[in-house]
């Protein structure tokens, strides 16, 4: 039997004896034959090894990006390879948000696809030359390979393949730094850095969770959301653009900004905040709408202030201009010239063609929010269904929201004075944003009694101001009134006292 230290010297030896080969091999061969060998020798290989391998190098092409493909696997893999590896390399993501483990090179990896069992492995090929290159790709050529037998080429090249890179390709979206982005003014957009949108980091706290509605409405509406971000099949069959429109209406402080980044966070979409005042005409809109990307929201706040959208506005302003035209054209020309600097040449039909026109199909997977103070004065064609899919009104506090709101901010869910408040609710508007500043204790003596007993305070002052307030207006409307009452019978006495003079005269 053999000492270890005989086996490790005959392990030495032989070691020894390939190296010498390997070198001989490598100085004496003629290189016009080394293609032969390799051919043959991986014929002889591919009839005894019935197993096919497929490469996905990181760099590809002329291009410096790492291909996508290669990231899709890293992201696909990260989750077996945290499992399964020995040796990790752990990349940090441009946004240091998440951490993306790969397996280290020569690691192997399983995975299994509807029963079929696959290896993948990293490696990367060491280049032969002596020289430093400034680019990376030229010194490191990784590339993942991944191993299947034979018999299940057809399926594996069409089917798991494609499912490989589709569920990197959503890691990759869900894990990744979302953004808030807004609109520069057309002067930005050309030149050295140039951009149409500048963006921020996305980090809202909002979510459903935290907002205040009526359950059974919130719920309907987080369905509607979920269910159009898995329909990209449905709309395909059914041959729409796969978007959908959101008018969000409602009195101030009732939560529409709030909704649309709980929404965002809901669907982890990015959010695209367009300001249309800075937009000039429709051809800039349009731009601006091929730049922005798929799983997004597209965000137009107070839509009836940004832009003249009724036709009965448009007449109104033309007979203010025919007004004062008369009177004086120079001032007119210049009120004209400030009116175009301040305001957007968007129009009507401009808009309709962002939300449904041709060019909205453009990139998919992307909501349209609309919101309004006033949605009585909006367009009748602008919130068409199609156009505008939902109407959410989002209103004055509930009782049920209320109770929402008392278990966000106090962590209650019920309390003696409840009662109180849900009738004086009843009896008031009260928005949602002036109940959460009630409730909001603000320094730790403030406890949930001193709270709701605040919120009762306000509640019963609003409730004061209101009655005041119908009362005042109720006494400027009889004085109104009783002043037109006396100008007509002071209009008909003077009547009265002329016809009488006429008859005198006459009669004279
Ligand atoms: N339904 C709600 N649930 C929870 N918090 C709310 C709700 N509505 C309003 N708030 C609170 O009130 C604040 C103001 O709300 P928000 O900005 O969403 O109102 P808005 O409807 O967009 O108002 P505006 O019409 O003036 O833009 C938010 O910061 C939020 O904390
Ligand atoms: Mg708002």
């Amino acid at each position: 039997m053999m000492t270890m230290g005989e086996t490790w010297g005959s392990l030495g030896s032989a070691m020894a004896t390939i190296m010498f080969v390997w070198t001989m091999y490598k100085n004496y061969f003629p290189p016009e034959l080394n293609g032969q060998i390799i051919r043959y020798s991986q014929k002889i290989k591919s009839f005894i090894y019935p197993y096919i391998q497929i490469t996905f190098p990181e760099y590809q092409g002329d291009g410096f990006e790492r291909s996508k493909a290669y990231i899709a696997i890293e992201r696909y893999l990260d989750k077996n390879s945290s499992k399964q590896a020995r040796r990790l390399k752990a990349n940090v993501v441009q946004d240091f948000e998440s951490v993306v483990l790969s397996m280290e090179d020569h690691e192997e990896v399983t995975d299994e696809y509807k029963s079929i069992k696959l290896w993948w492995s990293s490696s990367q090929d060491i280049p032969n030359r002596q020289s430093i290159s400034f680019y990376p790709r030229e010194d490191e050529k990784r590339y993942f390979m991944v191993t299947f037998h034979k018999r299940h080429r057809e399926f594996i090249t069409k089917n798991y393949l494609k499912h490989v890179l589709d569920e990197g390709k959503d890691i990759a979206v869900r894990e990744r730094q979302r953004k808030l982005y807004t609109n520069n003014k057309s002067e930005n957009w050309y030149g050295y850095k140039r951009s149409m949108w500048s963006h921020v980091v996305f980090k809202h706290p909002a979510t459903f969770g935290t907002l205040a509605m009526e359950p059974k409405k919130k719920q309907e509406i987080m369905d509607d959301l979920i269910t159009f971000s898995k329909a990209e099949e449905y709309y395909a069959k059914v041959g729409k653009a796969w978007k959908r429109g959101y008018l969000l209406y409602g009195p101030p402080g009732t939560g529409k900004s709030t909704m649309i980044a709980a929404m965002a966070n809901l669907l982890k979409y990015d959010v695209y905040d367009l300001e249309l005042t800075a937009v000039k005409d429709n051809t800039e809109l349009r731009k601006l709408l091929i730049d922005t990307s798929s799983k997004s929201i597209i965000v137009i706040e107070d839509i009836d202030c940004s832009l003249d959208l009724t036709g009965q506005r448009e007449k109104k302003k033309e007979q203010k201009d025919d007004k004062t035209e008369n009177k004086d054209p120079a001032k007119t020309e210049m009120m004209k010239q400030m009116e175009e600097n301040k305001s957007s040449q968007v129009t009507l039909s401009g808009l309709l063609n962002f939300i449904d026109g041709l060019w909205s199909a453009c990139g998919e997977e992307r909501l349209i929010v609309f919101t309004t103070n006033h949605v009585e004065k909006l367009d009748p064609a602008l919130i068409r269904r199609g156009r505008m899919d939902r109407h959410i009104e989002l209103s004055y506090c509930g009782f049920e929201a209320f109770k929402e709101l008392a278990k966000i901010y106090l962590s209650i869910e019920s309390h003696y004075l409840f009662a109180q408040v849900g009738l004086l609710l009843e009896e008031t508007n009260m928005t949602p944003a002036d109940v959460a500043e009630n409730l909001m204790p603000k320094s730790t003596a403030e406890d949930a009694d001193f709270c709701l007993e605040r919120l009762v305070k306000a509640l019963e002052q609003a409730k004061e101001d209101a009655r005041l307030k119908v009362e005042e207006e109720a006494k400027v409307k009889t004085e109104k009134e009783e002043k037109l009452r006396a100008n007509k019978e002071e209009d008909e006495k003077e009547k009265g006292k002329q016809d009488t003079t006429v008859d005198e005269v006459k009669n004279t």
